[in-house]
């Protein structure tokens, strides 16, 4: 008898701002971030089998098997409960990697949510997060699935309802690794840590400290940013090379996007303050610590 299917989004994040508030003795960035999800993202697809094997399919070009987070996070799993039910997982990837747009992160946090109910573990959020941050910085947010305040290296989250706006998102076509940003010389990280009501309130401009130092390494990116600037306030997420605009309405998304330059992919979506895999999951948002005022 073939297993059942469980489907579930991994949805695409932004970083509607993004500050280095510092680094630690360990060489991480501690930063100062609001989170929201897209309503866009891969989607995975789960099948349990009985014999302990994590079969993924199809591989992604040029990340080993062994390196990809949906294994990493099955094999967390096991390790962590001692398991012996293995997985066969479909993935429709949709997002670009090292885009900004946390499609690795999303996917590993897809996975122990996925097999932690396949699987029958019953762990709690908090230790799942756990687990994942062990995989990535941004995998904790994708686990808890609701718009937050991030600090730290974006693991400690406290909830909030951002606006959720139409966006359109643009990949300039080239490939940044976070490690070389955080790595560059010329990156600032000495933003004074503001509080989240200051954030929320727009007593700080929202901006991201990683935009001038990824402009200057890749004129690509910053061609696409005046670019779309020209029609809507535009940033960086994360470490690039994503930009997003953030719009008034879906038209002028479509409008946009009938512009844009064909050396360069781009796509709309909307931002959602529950992520579309919890809400695939029947969760529901918890009560926000803040709110945004003044985007
Ligand atoms: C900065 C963010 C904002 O969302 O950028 P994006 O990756 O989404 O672009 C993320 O927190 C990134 O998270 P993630 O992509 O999971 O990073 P990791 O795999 O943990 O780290 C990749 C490398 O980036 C550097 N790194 C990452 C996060 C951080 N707070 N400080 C760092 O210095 C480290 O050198 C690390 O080896
Ligand atoms: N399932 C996965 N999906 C995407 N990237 C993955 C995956 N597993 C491992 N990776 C690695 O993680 C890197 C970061 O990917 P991703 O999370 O999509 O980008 P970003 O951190 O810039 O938002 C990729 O360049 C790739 O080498």
């Amino acid at each position: 008898m073939p297993r059942d299917i469980l489907t579930l989004p991994a949805p695409a994040k932004l970083n509607r701002m993004l500050h280095i508030t510092g680094r630690r003795a360990d060489g991480y960035h501690t930063l100062q971030t609001l989170f929201q999800f897209l309503d866009v993202g891969d989607t995975l697809h789960f099948s349990v089998r009985d014999d302990g094997i994590i079969g993924l399919a199809p591989a992604i070009a040029g990340v080993p098997h062994e390196d990809n987070l949906i294994v990493r996070a099955a094999q967390a799993l096991h390790a962590e409960t001692g398991c012996h039910l293995g997985v066969d997982i479909q993935l429709d990837k949709c997002l670009p990697m090292g885009g900004g747009l946390g499609g690795g992160s999303s996917n590993a946090a897809t996975t122990l949510l996925a097999l932690d109910r396949l699987w029958g573990l019953r762990l709690s959020r908090d230790r799942l997060a756990a687990l994942g941050l062990r995989l990535g910085a941004d995998v904790p947010v994708f686990v808890h699935g609701h718009a937050a305040w991030a600090e730290g290296i974006g693991e400690r989250l406290t909830p909030v309802e951002l606006d959720t706006p139409w966006f359109v998102v643009l990949h300039p076509g080239v490939t940044v690794a976070t490690a070389s940003v955080f790595n560059a010389l010329q990156l600032t990280r000495d933003t004074p840590p503001i509080s989240m009501a200051r954030a929320l309130q727009g007593g700080a401009p929202w901006r991201n400290d990683c935009q001038v130092t990824v402009c200057e390494r890749y004129p690509e990116v910053a061609r696409a940013i005046e670019w779309l600037s020209g029609f809507a306030p535009t940033m960086l997420t994360g470490t690039g090379a994503c930009l997003f605009a953030r719009l008034t309405d879906e038209r002028q998304a479509d409008s946009i996007l009938q512009r844009v330059d064909p050396g360069w992919h781009a796509f709309k979506a909307k931002g959602c303050n529950l992520s579309p895999l919890h809400a695939a999951l029947g969760c529901r948002l918890p009560p926000a610590a803040g709110q945004a005022e003044a985007p």
